[in-house]
């Protein structure tokens, strides 16, 4: 059968490993046809001087199996490397084999065909013109090591038909290639998350620190904390007597317009002190230091030339506004203009303040505080 070229990403290779007589042979050929793998048979690799302790009788040593064991790494890496998926047949008996064939191949897989001693001899005994004679079974079960616990291992009992014995395997090995799938896409999915998260965050740390920087946090810190409860006490006010009384206060909407708009812009101007704004930098962290510094740079200037537009924005707006009062309260709509015209000035400070920073401090200290806005 011609073997199709390995598509799956992961979970590809298996050893079929067992004592003489499991099926090792019969089942992995079967599994490999069935799979459209390549099929790699131990046996053929054996030297000659292996084959003919064998037959006299005499278990191969450690040392008689190690060349035979690269020999058959050769044959997995060349599967590999041909893009075949492949089942190995291989008695791979100690565990010190299978690391060997692990350490070739990583990730590999085993399917161990357990069987007992008395159906091992009989199948070894019923085989003709097979150089392994039965009075080696008994050294093949004194030197396996079974594979339980290691990775990637099944575990079968070599007993069941042929069939029940192929179809089990080959779903095992299909529900371990979906598995690794998956868990390869949720890698995938997990390490984009956290680009997408590290390319939009929020900035490390404050643009400004120092009196003046603490002042200003107690300051929009009380000033954000009092509008917050003027809102709250402002509009359940408002529901309370118009729902229980019948009543209601008039300006309570027009005023917590206007503390939301203070809070707003007070808020801004906090967040951006406190280097606490979104940031996105997908773009920006593929270019080579120096390049960073000046696409940082770049975009402080735009933020500071953005923020002072709107500082003259809102000027015209309170020169315009100057005399103007509000329909229900009547408080003049300068105050609605004060905090845009105030946050937006200290939004152009902080951005230049940003730029002589970014210039001053070591490049490694630029890299963590730069922010792209
Ligand atoms: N599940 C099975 N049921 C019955 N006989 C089997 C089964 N698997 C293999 N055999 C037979 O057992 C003998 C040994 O199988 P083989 O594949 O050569 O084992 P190994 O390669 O492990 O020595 C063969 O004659 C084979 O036809
Ligand atoms: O490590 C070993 O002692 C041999 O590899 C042995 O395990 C293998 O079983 C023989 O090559 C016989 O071949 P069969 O396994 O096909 O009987």
């Amino acid at each position: 059968m011609q073997q199709q070229p390995c598509a799956l990403p992961a979970r590809t290779t298996l050893v079929v490993m067992g004592v003489s007589g499991s099926g090792k042979s019969e089942i992995s050929q079967a599994v490999a046809t069935a799979l459209g793998w390549r099929h790699i048979e131990a046996d053929h690799f054996h030297p000659p001087e292996n084959v003919e302790r064998m037959r006299a009788g005499i278990p191969l040593s450690d040392e008689d199996r190690r060349h035979w064991l690269d020999a058959l790494c050769e044959q997995m890496l060349a599967a590999q490397a041909a893009g075949e998926c492949f089942v190995l047949a291989c008695s791979a008996l100690k565990r010190a084999y299978r690391e060997r064939l692990r350490q070739a191949v990583p990730g590999l897989q085993f399917v161990h065909l357990d069987i007992d001693h008395a159906t091992a001899v009989q199948r070894v005994g019923a085989r003709p013109g097979h150089f392994m004679p039965t009075s080696l079974v008994d050294s093949q079960f004194a030197t396996l090591e079974k594979p339980a616990g290691e990775p990637y291992v099944r575990v079968v009992d070599a007993q069941q038909s042929r069939q029940a014995l192929v179809a089990d395997i080959q779903a095992w090995v299909r529900r371990e290639a979906t598995e690794a799938v998956s868990s390869q896409a949720q890698d995938m999915l997990d390490s984009e998350i956290d680009s997408a998260n590290q390319a939009a965050q929020l900035g490390a740390e404050p643009i400004y620190e120092g009196r003046i920087a603490r002042m200003f946090d107690r300051l929009t810190d009380g000033l954000m904390a009092v509008l917050m409860a003027f809102m709250v006490v402002a509009v359940f006010t408002n529901v309370v007597l118009r729902y229980a009384f019948g009543t209601g206060w008039p300006g309570a909407e027009e005023l917590s317009r206007l503390a939301f708009v203070w809070l707003v812009f007070v808020g801004v101007a906090s967040g951006m002190r406190r280097g606490e704004l979104m940031t996105f930098r997908m773009i920006r962290d593929r270019f080579p230091l120096l390049a960073q510094r000046l696409v940082d740079s770049l975009s402080w200037i735009l933020v500071a030339g953005a923020s002072l537009l709107s500082a003259l924005g809102a000027w015209n707006q309170v020169q315009f506004g100057w005399g103007n009062v509000s329909t229900v309260v009547g408080y003049p709509v300068v105050l609605a203009m004060l905090p845009v015209l105030a946050s937006m000035l200290v939004l152009a400070i902080l951005a230049v303040v940003q730029l002589v920073n970014l210039w001053r401090r070591t490049p490694q200290a630029t890299l963590t505080q730069a922010h792209v806005e």
